[in-house]
């Protein structure tokens, strides 16, 4: 008998369950939906939540979390993708989705959180062990061992291409945006290194939330008072904006309840208001808004309008989406009218309209901070398929207004083919129009550029990055 055969053997480790986290579970859930059928994590999260707490062992505290790492995860995957691509010896693209869901979990836990490292390892671990399975779990332990070797700053020094080689791949690694996408809106913004950082970085941050008060429903010192003592703070540039304290919840505020004011970004705000105060030669009593869906920037105009004593027409291709447009209305002091019809076909004579706002289907570059996944989702070709429906809605826009009438062209995406260059394309084909300078009606509101179109970021207004363009038709 060798020495071998005769040692005692080591007692097998007992077997032990995995244990069920709740949060990370629910978090892994989330990012599976969002992989698995491309669902929207601000859609596919709050029925998850409120299952979770239905049960009863989820409070608000989980919430938080399990939003933070789904969110937290789903913006920085750029970044977590090139960390957990240098900890492990095959091409990111062989490691199964769920797996790298689990990595990307625990990258997020160990380089994006305060979440101290071996709780962060052992909760990836054991999350691995319940959805994936004891033997990938070891796969799991062992990357993010390796992860954790560095802190973020340290993984960016290592796999981040240094900026003298490649400024964008550069701020692409750092910031956790596609290439093309820093491109563009580097392209848009202009400036310094500074400048688009801070960009990058605003994108990241989770924004605010914010509410407008709905002209002659309620005003803003109204909805202050309705979010109560504390829970809120006026807005920054428009004067009908509330800003909701962290974790304020608009659910919980009577004012949103009962329709009298709703949820909707400043730049939203603001694009409806210059819209509305912009000057027109001649009466001002018919409005149209040729893109309503769902409804935010339609509601704000049919008050303001009604406060001129003009109708609002509020038309939208999307019949469901019309219908979200007449629950936001319904309640306007004053008259308004939601039809479901393309833009492209009007409904309508030319000439009706003294104010049109077509704010266009687009690439949603702008709102990023909203749709931690859409970043990853976009493609460069998106644009091609938006160009011709951007340029035939402002061409109909045009035709739908007076002589002397003004139309606001609005995306909600910063990149120049999306804005300037569908206005530049429709107005050089036509001798009828002029640009109007949109910056005055924006008061108080700084850093709006050389005019005459506008175009708001999220590091300079805490705004998402709305465009505006003002147009007159001159005969
Ligand atoms: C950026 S969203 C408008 C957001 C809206 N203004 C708001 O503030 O709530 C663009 C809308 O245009 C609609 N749309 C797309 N193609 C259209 C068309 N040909 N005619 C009219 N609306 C169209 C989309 O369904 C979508 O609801």
């Amino acid at each position: 008998m060798s020495d071998q055969q005769r040692r005692p053997r080591k007692p097998a480790k007992p077997y032990r369950r995995p244990q069920k986290d709740p949060v990370r579970i629910l978090a892994f859930e989330a990012l599976r939906a969002v992989d698995e059928r491309d669902a929207y994590a601000n859609l596919v999260l709050p029925p998850l939540l409120r299952k979770a707490r239905d049960k009863g062992d989820f409070d608000a505290r989980d919430a938080a979390l399990a939003t933070e790492l789904v969110y937290g995860t789903l913006r920085r995957q750029g970044t977590y993708d090139a960390v957990i691509a240098a900890c492990i010896d095959r091409p990111l693209r062989e490691v199964d989705p769920p797996v790298l869901d689990v990595l990307s979990l625990g990258a997020h836990q160990l380089l994006g959180t305060r979440i101290p490292t071996h709780a962060a390892v052992s909760a990836s671990v054991e999350l691995a062990r319940v959805v994936l399975g004891d033997g990938r779990a070891k796969f799991v332990n062992a990357v993010l061992r390796k992860v954790s070797a560095h802190d973020l700053d340290g993984w960016l020094d290592r796999v981040a291409p240094s900026w003298d080689d490649d400024p964008e791949d550069h701020l692409a690694v750092v910031h956790s945006h596609p290439r093309w996408i820093v491109s563009a809106l580097w392209d848009s913004l202009g400036g310094p290194r500074a400048g688009i950082e801070d960009l990058l970085e605003a994108d990241n941050e989770r924004p605010e939330v914010t509410l407008v008060a709905r002209p002659g429903r309620t005003t803003a010192e109204e909805l202050l008072t309705s979010a109560g003592a504390g829970a809120a703070l006026p807005g920054r540039w428009s004067p009908l904006a509330v800003r909701l304290a962290e974790g304020g919840e608009p659910g919980a505020v009577d004012a949103v309840r009962d329709g009298l004011a709703g949820v909707q970004d400043e730049g939203s705000q603001l694009v409806a208001l210059a819209l509305a105060a912009a000057p027109v030669e001649g009466p001002d009593r018919r409005w149209l808004d040729g893109c309503a869906g769902p409804g935010g920037k339609a509601a704000l105009l049919a008050g303001l309008a009604a406060e001129r004593g003009a109708l609002l027409v509020a038309s939208e291709k999307q019949p469901h989406r019309a219908g979200l447009v007449r629950q936001a209305l319904q309640g306007n002091p004053g008259p308004y009218q939601v039809i479901a019809a393309d833009g492209t076909r009007p409904a309508w004579r030319p000439g009706t309209f003294d104010r049109v706002l077509v704010d266009v289907p687009c690439t949603g570059l702008g709102a990023l901070r909203r749709r931690p996944e859409a970043r990853w989702r976009r493609r460069p070709e998106d644009l091609d398929g938006f160009a011709p429906l951007q340029r035939a809605l402002l061409t109909e826009a045009l035709a739908a207004v007076r002589p002397g009438g003004v139309v606001g062209y609005a995306t909600c995406s910063p990149h120049l083919a999306e804005t300037r260059a569908v206005v530049d394309d429709v107005l050089r084909a036509r001798d009828d129009t002029e640009l109007l300078d949109a910056r005055p009606y924006l008061p108080g509101v700084p850093a709006l550029g050389d005019g005459p179109d506008i175009q708001l970021w999220p590091h300079l207004h805490g705004t998402d990055a709305m465009y505006l363009a003002l147009i007159r038709r001159t005969a």
